[in-house]
């Protein structure tokens, strides 16, 4: 079950909300979530009490992005320990809530493995259920850190391929806080670059299909006082062939073992338009979005949205029968059949370099990636 708590004006300079959390209200465990979807008019909290409720959140983007997927995941799994439900049957539910971002089975993985050790101990359910919860915990805790951290790699190799500084970056879709335990992926790259008086602009594309650059990167741009400027995501083209773009910085949902990325539809073109027009293309995520077990870019799951996001204005989602429908202003006739991938893939040869918190990558290829997530398992530098 669901339902949406309070809610608080949305304005510049204030500090941003959490974009998820745990509480223990005398009820019972909850996972409180900062509702995307409503984003930036209002600033409202869906508070889960049960996994298929998360489940419906993850799949309509009230939580989104691919850290927050995984810490979302992991969490989940322990809300479902700790009100009793089937643990396994939970893992499995939140696992396959969306199919591209690969931290999310990741982050259920843990809190489910985390859950079963202690039923292998032993352990009763109320001390199962706190190990799982303990896990969800040290995953957000580790993505806070691992964000901080790649903002520091990615502005130093950002002043490395820019002498000049005051950089111009261009974005694509939303890589903040709103995606992560932290400041986020991209985002927290041109926001340490803000910080250190050497971001000029940001250039933040609106992004399909939930206008996720207008709604919740402009909002995080104008939370942290950044210069910016929304532009239509077919807009990027001539801005590039203006000279008024440094750089590209992306994030990530998978990132196959030949280094092909899979990020925001949209995220190819880009790529391809910045190899045109000689400007880095950079993305920036964690080592938990490298899956070495998916092969090359062609192997990743690419996830297809319904139509109605796309044939409606800011359709909210509504369930009818079972099955998602629309409710938003149209803007295409009745019927009109759309193509509304979630996601694209970009191949490596087009990615200047991939930025995690264990450094930075460049050129990327198959090996590479392979020894960094070999050197960040063993956690060493
Ligand atoms: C750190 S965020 C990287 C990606 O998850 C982000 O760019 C993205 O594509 C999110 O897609 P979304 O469909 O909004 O979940």
């Amino acid at each position: 079950m669901a339902d949406h708590h309070a809610q608080t004006p949305v304005g510049a300079g204030l500090p941003m909300l959490p974009s998820l959390r745990w509480d223990e209200p005398p009820e019972g465990p909850v996972l409180v979530l900062l509702d995307q979807t409503r984003l930036p008019v209002e600033e409202a909290e869906l508070v889960c009490t049960d996994v298929p409720a998360l489940v419906a959140a993850i799949r309509t983007l009230a939580v989104r992005g691919a850290p927050l997927l995984g810490i979302a995941g992991a969490y989940g799994v322990a809300l479902a320990a700790a009100r009793g439900f089937d643990v396994e049957d939970a893992a499995e539910q939140l696992a396959r809530a969306r199919p591209t971002a690969v931290n999310l089975g990741y982050g259920v993985r843990r809190a489910r493995d985390a859950h079963r050790a202690a039923c292998a101990r032993g352990s009763g359910p109320a001390v199962a259920a706190a190990a799982a919860l303990d896990e969800a915990r040290k995953l957000h805790a580790e993505d806070a850190e691992a964000s901080t951290r790649m903002a520091g790699f990615g502005l130093a190799l950002l002043d490395e391929l820019l002498p000049g500084g005051g950089h111009r970056i261009l974005t694509h879709c939303n890589t903040g806080a709103l995606v992560s335990g932290g400041e986020g992926t991209a985002f927290a790259v041109a926001l340490s670059a803000h910080r250190a008086g050497r971001l000029r602009r940001l250039w933040v594309d609106e992004t399909r299909p939930l206008l996720q650059g207008a709604r919740l990167t402009a909002y995080e741009a104008a939370r942290n006082g950044m210069a910016y400027t929304l532009l239509t995501d077919n807009a990027a083209g001539s801005l590039l062939a203006a000279g008024e773009v440094d750089a590209v910085l992306i994030g990530a949902d998978r990132i196959a073992a030949d280094g092909s990325v899979a990020n925001k539809v949209g995220s190819y073109p880009l790529a391809v338009l910045a190899k045109y027009h000689h400007v880095p293309f950079v993305v920036v995520a964690p080592t938990t979005t490298i899956d070495l077990a998916t092969r090359d870019g062609a192997s990743i799951e690419v996830e297809q949205r319904p139509g109605h996001e796309v044939t409606e204005l800011m359709a909210p989602q509504v369930v009818v029968a079972g099955v998602e429908a629309g409710g938003g202003m149209p803007v295409a006739p009745l019927g009109t059949q759309a193509y509304n991938p979630a996601f694209d893939i970009t191949p490596p040869e087009l990615v200047t370099a991939i930025v995690t918190e264990r450094g930075a990558l460049s050129p990327v290829t198959g090996d590479g990636i392979a020894e960094l997530t070999v050197r960040s398992r063993r956690g060493s530098d």
